[in-house]
């Protein structure tokens, strides 16, 4: 199964450009979609999970048409919003059954051996009983995953999952989305570089609603190697380099700036070179040719 999204284009009623000429095709397992806040993240995962509509483009997901048959794009799509609400007063296994309802398994036995394996699978059995108000943040995005995969889904969309989470939840959350079969496309959009680092095989990198990279990590990872180099330096200095050189990044490392400049040579005495990381090569595409650096 692929999705394959072709010229894809979105300007809201306000002039914003959001999504421009996006293509992108996405094959089984997981797909990380990464980019700054306001990338045109969420505009695209809402235009593929049919909650609104392009100005120009088409999406098919194997041989479904995206844009005009809905019905059958929600019947096997599990979407996990970045705002998921949840009912308050309500356990976990009583919503997961009413959801279960609605999506029309109607047996009630085999509801039941549904939402009893879900909830195993979500590692929240032992806590079906809670009202969700009492769900934490991790909880609940488990209980969303859960919802998700009610339909047995072939097409996965988790909108920014780990912001907020401990690190101990964004663990679990993120070994509970690597679990998920290698049949489903799983696309996970977030900002944040790790979450993609550590399950994706496949990636794209957006900004200003334009695709700046897709491929395999590991790869874009390769294509950095003896290109970034490092140097600590003092903090009324750091302005000074990012004008001169190609600064992509600027970390603190125990309150003193340590800057990564992308260059194909050694860009001045006293820069190292470093082994690549997957941070370096977003920032290479979001902040390569410009400038100004994130300070991270
Ligand atoms: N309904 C809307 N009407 C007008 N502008 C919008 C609307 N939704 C999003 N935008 C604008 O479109 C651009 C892309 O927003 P979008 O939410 O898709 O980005 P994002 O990558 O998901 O960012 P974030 O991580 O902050 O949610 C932004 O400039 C945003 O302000």
């Amino acid at each position: 199964m692929q999705l394959i999204i072709k010229n894809l284009s979105k300007t809201y009623s306000n002039g914003v450009q959001a999504l421009k000429d996006i293509n992108l095709t996405i094959n089984s397992g997981m797909f990380g979609l990464l980019g700054p806040n306001g990338a045109g993240k969420s505009s695209l995962m809402r235009t593929i999970s049919t909650l609104q509509e392009p100005d120009s483009g088409t999406i098919t997901l194997g041989d479904i048409d995206v844009l005009h048959q809905k019905d059958e794009v929600r019947k096997t799509l599990g979407y996990l919003p970045q705002e998921f609400g949840v009912y308050p007063k309500i356990s976990a296994e009583d919503l997961l059954d009413h959801l279960a309802v609605l999506k029309g398994i109607t047996n009630r036995s085999q509801r039941k051996e549904l939402v009893t394996s879900l909830l195993h699978k979500t590692n929240l059995f032992n806590d079906k009983k809670k009202h969700l108000s009492g769900y934490s943040g991790g909880m609940k995005q488990r209980f969303g995953i859960a919802q998700a995969l009610l339909s047995n889904p072939k097409l996965i969309i988790v909108d920014e999952p780990t912001a907020g989470l401990d690190p101990a939840e964004r663990n679990r959350f993120l070994n509970l989305l690597g679990e998920l079969s290698d049949e489903t496309i799983v696309i996970l959009s977030t900002h944040i570089v790790e979450d993609v680092k550590e399950l994706c095989t496949d990636m794209a990198i957006i900004n200003k609603g334009q695709v700046l990279m897709q491929g395999n990590p590991l790869k874009a990872l390769d294509d950095l190697k003896g290109k970034i180099w490092s140097q600590r330096v003092d903090r009324e200095l750091a302005a000074d380099y990012k004008e001169r050189l190609n600064v992509i990044s600027d970390k603190l490392v125990a309150g003193k700036p340590t800057l990564h400049v992308l260059s194909d040579t050694k860009p001045e005495a006293g820069f190292e070179q470093t082994i690549p990381d997957l941070e370096d090569v977003y920032f290479s595409y979001i902040f390569g040719s410009q400038p100004q650096a994130l300070t991270v």
